[in-house]
């Protein structure tokens, strides 16, 4: 069985002169959790509408288990889970009814039961589909989408809507679907679930991927950021060169802060080197902190930079 859910190579989708996705490249794993970050109009529902089959790849190549998605829908499309942004359900019914007439549409479809589970809405099994919070519809949507037990899950934006616990409980479930083998490409806009969630990611920016990796791997290579108030006697010139990097410094109301971006590997050395120096010359360096890049900080340095 070929270890690659997912293909995509240099898929280029247009929408009249407009180029929306400009040569998108990536590979999923099986069993692995894969996060499509980016700027809003990056174009990820574009490159996930091409992935799930619903639009020919106009240029490039998309496989999904080793089939073209578009071409070979029938043979693709059982074997995939689609949670969609707004699920049309039947205002009507109770989620129990909903989860039924959904289970009657596939082969070998989960029980009810376990799809209640799963969504967490046993307790709303008797509420009809027009009752139900807008979070609630979420996850009523991410049990339709694991009805037909499928192979590959598409999330795109799963938890936008949803209150924090529901957000965690709707993660927690994702993380445990993961870890039983189940394939995932989500979208989202909460760089913290794509920290949380994701093996690998990519960011789009404008039609491109900016920055792709493990999150480690995308955040390492950004360095982490070691910070202090300058002492006032101390001028700025004075401030030692550390692992190579000097200090970058930002004045606030004639205050000077000194930023050092290390790499990982030189964090621990510089740091020393740092207060070996202000040992030397008894000085206290206030305010002094280390914080990691974030996602968020790559996020916006490479996404949003020129937005
Ligand atoms: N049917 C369409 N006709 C013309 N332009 C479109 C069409 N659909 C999308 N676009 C444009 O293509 C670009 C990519 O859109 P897309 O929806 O793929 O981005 P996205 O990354 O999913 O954005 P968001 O995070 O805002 O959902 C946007 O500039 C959008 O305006």
């Amino acid at each position: 069985m070929e270890n690659t859910a997912i293909r995509v190579r240099e898929l280029r989708q247009r929408y009249g002169e407009f180029e929306a996705v400009a040569g998108v490249s990536f590979e999923v794993a099986r069993g692995e959790l894969f996060a499509l970050l980016g700027t809003n109009g990056a174009g990820k529902t574009t490159t996930l509408e091409a992935v799930e089959g619903h639009r020919a790849a106009q240029s490039g190549e998309v496989r999904v288990l080793g089939r073209d998605p578009y071409r070979e829908r029938r043979a693709v499309r059982p074997r995939l889970g689609i949670m969609l942004q707004e699920g049309g359900f039947f205002a009507d019914l109770t989620t129990a009814e909903t989860i039924d007439h959904w289970r009657g549409f596939v082969e070998d479809p989960r029980p009810r039961d376990e799809l209640l589970d799963l969504a967490g809405l046993r307790e709303q099994a008797g509420v009809r589909a027009r009752q139900l919070s807008g979070g609630q519809k979420r996850r009523l949507d991410l049990a339709l989408a694991l009805t037909g037990r499928p192979e590959v899950l598409f999330l795109d934006e799963p938890t936008t809507g949803m209150d924090p616990e529901a957000r965690h409980a709707t993660r927690r479930t994702v993380a445990e679907l993961v870890r039983d083998g189940l394939t995932v490409l989500l979208t989202t806009h909460y760089l913290e679930e794509a920290e949380q969630l994701a093996d690998r990611l990519a960011i789009m920016h404008r039609g491109r991927v900016v920055a792709s990796g493990t999150v480690a791997e995308v955040v390492g290579g950004h360095g982490d950021r070691v910070r202090f108030r300058v002492p006032p006697d101390v001028p700025v010139a004075d401030l030692p060169v550390l692992r190579g990097v000097a200090a970058g410094i930002e004045v606030d109301a004639g205050h000077a802060t000194a930023t050092y971006t290390l790499p990982p590997d030189d964090l621990q050395p510089g740091v020393y080197g740092l207060l070996r120096w202000a040992d030397e010359r008894s000085l206290a360096l206030p305010g002094l902190r280390v914080d990691n890049a974030s996602l968020e900080d790559v996020f916006l340095s490479t996404a949003g930079a020129e937005s």
